[in-house]
């Protein structure tokens, strides 16, 4: 028994044969999120979207900066941008515009494609789980990435590229980095830890030319470590050309600020809005006339979304580190500019929670009709009348304070050594500290528009080898999203939109909150979206693990959501948008 365990690991430690190799991943749930999954979508539908999520949407959504050029334009120039192997598969299969999207560029791509691994003669690189779903991406293969290879690689060489997935419940694979496959070390390595079942031969995702041999792939150094010349999926990559001309989008990202529609002119909140995607289509689509405000919950991320809008040349946009769930005015009195004031307001914000604590911190938390909500929803008390008036002593979203000459230098100083060490974003010169502005937040009803593009637990994402969620964190993460959404319907304004979106197929987050808020705040009515590209959304109600029951949508509400199938045949991402108008309340 012992020596046929060995054999099994030595025989996995060398890989699989030549001729096995393909990608067709089988991807598994957490049983509890399974059950739960298969009890809203149903088993069989359950499993064409794990396999839709486990493969990268074949076409690339571009958003076309339309301040600068236009989608007509781009369409001629941008094949001259790309690789020669890019410029030959659009050539294969044109760009164009979409056809209701009108600043949104497709670019088709292709796959999955069978792929002869016989020139790679068995040498084999495998990659981490995150590096995989990036080079299916459109990614080349970085040195961190790299997990083990063949023996005896050399510079040039032609290696079969296959990804490695962490032992079930552990963020640990089944080789230590480094390792060299076909040794006696990579068998008792796979032997120890039960490796020897992990079967990798579904999951080749291509060939790629070594950059390196074999000892300096685990050198500490950068750089490329293999580039990709055959994929199981080809999209031309279009990343790192004609800068501040059009960024890569999700089509439903776009989808969910078109279904916004700000009109120029108007004041726009968008909630969550790091990096800044949405932010800068919704400042797009308003011609850079009015105001958007961009919160997010760190320095580091506002910071993204005011270069992101920089580098659009969208000066409308203003972005501000805050948190979303405590950004509704109580007191008329703090009606202030909103200021660098980094030190006074990390003070005032210190139970911000750090990434990750969110939906831990929302589950002690939430009330379904939470303080803050009640209160403000009353909130549009006569100081706040008189504040709008004009009775505060600042103007709302108004610039920033100067930065210092010494300020400025040492930020220089900072930056460049920064830039010596190879690190991105150095801090940033716009305010002191490398710090974002930071608002105390807005009172109710000060925004004509509002995108709550929530915190979630990117179901939705593709491609997605592994799903580790419990279903403790989908419910955390669900309620810390009502406590966004309760911030949402204070801030806009009676007659104003709000829309929410999550990258997720979880019911909890979606429909399930969707009902939570209709129940809560009757004065918000769900309403038609334009344009109308996903599913209707899901209807009835689920059983949940604790012999409870989550109520989804009546018919009539769920023909007014869009639900983003992975599986259709749009193959977008998973992703849901429910759009709101905020009727006065009392009113109908
Ligand atoms: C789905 S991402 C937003 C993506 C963005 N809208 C875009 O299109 O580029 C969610 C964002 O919410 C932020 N976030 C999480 N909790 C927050 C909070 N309490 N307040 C503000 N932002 C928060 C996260 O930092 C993250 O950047």
């Amino acid at each position: 028994m012992e020596a046929h365990r060995a054999a099994l690991a030595a025989a996995a430690a060398a890989g699989p044969p030549l001729e096995g190799r393909t990608y067709a991943p089988e991807i598994s749930w957490e049983p509890e999120v399974q059950a739960y999954l298969e009890a809203a979508l149903g088993a069989e539908q359950l499993r064409r979207i794990s396999a839709a999520l486990a493969r990268p949407p074949l076409a690339t959504c571009l958003r076309v900066n339309t301040l600068r050029t236009t989608p007509q334009e781009l369409l001629r120039r941008l094949p001259d941008s790309l690789t020669p192997e890019d410029r030959a598969l659009v050539h294969q299969r044109p760009l164009y515009v979409h056809p209701q999207l009108p600043d949104a560029i497709i670019v088709p791509g292709s796959g999955p494609h069978e792929i002869d691994y016989s020139r790679t003669e068995g040498r084999e690189v495998i990659i981490g789980r995150k590096a995989g779903e990036a080079v299916m991406r459109g990614a080349h293969v970085f040195v961190p990435g790299t997990l083990a290879v063949s023996a005896g690689i050399m510079q040039g060489d032609s290696v079969a590229v296959s990804v490695g997935l962490e032992l079930p419940g552990s963020e640990r694979y089944p080789f230590t980095r480094g390792t060299v496959l076909g040794s006696e070390h990579a068998a008792k390595q796979l032997e120890a830890n039960g490796g020897a079942a992990q079967d990798r031969s579904k999951l080749f995702i291509g060939i790629g030319r070594a950059e390196l041999n074999r000892t300096e792939f685990f050198q500490d150094r950068g750089g490329i470590a293999i580039t990709m010349q055959e994929r199981v999926f080809r999209t031309p990559g279009c990343g790192d050309i004609l800068p501040g001309e059009f960024m890569l989008q999700n089509l439903c990202s776009l989808v969910a600020a078109h279904v916004l529609a700000p009109t120029p002119g108007s004041r726009v909140l968008d909630m969550c809005a790091a990096p800044g995607g949405k932010t800068t289509a919704l400042a797009q689509l308003m011609g850079n006339q009015g105001e958007v405000v961009a919160f997010d919950r760190s320095h580091a991320k506002a910071a993204e979304v005011r270069r992101l809008a920089e580098s659009f040349g969208l000066t409308c946009v203003k972005a501000y580190r805050m948190d979303a769930t405590k950004s509704v005015l109580l007191e008329p009195e703090v009606l202030l500019e909103p200021e660098v004031q980094a030190d006074a307001a990390e003070g005032s914000h210190s139970q911000q929670p750090g990434a990750g604590q969110a939906p831990a911190e929302a589950a002690q938390g939430a009330q379904p009709n939470g303080t803050a909500a009640s209160a403000a929803d009353g909130g549009s008390s006569s100081s706040y009348a008189a504040a709008a008036a004009g009775g505060s002593r600042g103007r709302r979203g108004g610039p920033t304070q100067p930065v210092s000459e010494a300020t400025l230098k040492r930020l220089e100083r900072i930056a460049a050594a920064r830039r010596a060490r190879g690190l991105e974003a150095p801090p940033s010169a716009h305010t002191p500290e490398g710090k974002e502005a930071v608002t105390k937040g807005f009172p109710p009803n000060s925004f004509d528009f509002v995108l709550c593009d929530a915190p979630c637990t990117a179901l939705g994402l593709r491609p997605r080898l592994v799903h580790r969620q419990t279903m403790r964190e989908l419910e955390q993460t669900a309620i810390y999203q009502r406590r966004i959404l309760a911030s949402a319907v204070q801030l806009v304004r009676p007659g104003g939109a709000l829309v929410f979106s999550t990258c997720s197929i979880n019911p909890g987050e979606n429909e399930a909150n969707v009902r939570w808020l209709l129940d809560t705040y009757p004065h918000m009515q769900l309403v038609q979206q334009v344009p109308r590209l996903g599913q209707p959304g899901l209807t009835g109600a689920i059983p949940l693990p604790d012999g409870t029951t989550q109520q989804l949508l009546t018919e009539e509400e769920a023909a007014l959501v869009q639900r983003f199938d992975p599986s259709a045949e749009l193959d977008t991402i998973g992703f849901f948008i429910a759009k709101f108008v905020k009727r006065p309340e009392g009113g109908s």
